[in-house]
């Protein structure tokens, strides 16, 4: 169990960069194929393998299904699910799809059933980054990202009184 992560930065994402960045994410993966299949991390990866099975015409996919956090605090990582796919065996050739990786907790649990598979994430944060082979973009330790799915249009707080009150 870790403490309360200190997020005193937010970053939210709309439903357009998130595709965005999942197409630019796809566009990055093209030339290092060919896939065998897609595998994606649950339930944060599902959109953006969604997206990336769409645009390189993936339509073999599986999941694995790790829950860690419960909102923004950290526990200890459950695998409700390992891989189903026949002929995944080490990896090779699939490609791992999750939304983002921060401490690199589920990322380092997903690579050990899959070692040879190949790591994409949208959103990397510098502890994590080592775990990935390919991310589209980078934000600090202490930015929590909100995906659309979580979140509503409401009254946002000036960056300048968010950072002073943490
Ligand atoms: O690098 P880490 O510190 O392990 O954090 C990254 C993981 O945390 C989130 O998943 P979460 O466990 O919240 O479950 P969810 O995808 O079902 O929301 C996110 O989708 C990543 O899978
Ligand atoms: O929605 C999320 N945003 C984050 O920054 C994050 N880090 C771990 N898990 C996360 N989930
Ligand atoms: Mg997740």
């Amino acid at each position: 169990m870790s403490e309360a992560a200190p997020f005193n930065k937010h970053f939210p994402v709309s439903w357009e960069e998130l595709h965005r960045n999942a197409k630019a994410l796809a566009w990055r993966l093209i030339d290092k194929g060919p896939w065998k299949g897609i595998i994606a991390v649950t339930r944060g990866g599902l959109v953006p393998a969604a997206i990336i099975a769409r645009e390189l015409e993936i339509r073999l996919i599986d999941t694995v299904c790790v829950s860690s956090y419960d909102h923004q605090q950290q526990r200890n990582a459950t695998v409700l699910k390992g891989v189903d796919a026949s002929g995944a065996g080490d990896g090779e050739g699939w490609l791992i799809v999750d939304d983002l990786v921060d401490t690199g907790k589920t990322a380092d649990i997903v690579r050990k059933m899959l070692p040879k598979a190949h790591f994409a994430t949208v959103y990397a944060k510098p502890a994590g980054r080592p775990l990935v082979d390919t991310f589209i973009t980078e934000v600090s330790q202490d930015t929590w990202i909100h995906f659309p799915w979580d979140i509503e249009l409401q009254f946002s707080q000036p960056i300048a009184k968010q950072f002073r009150n943490g």
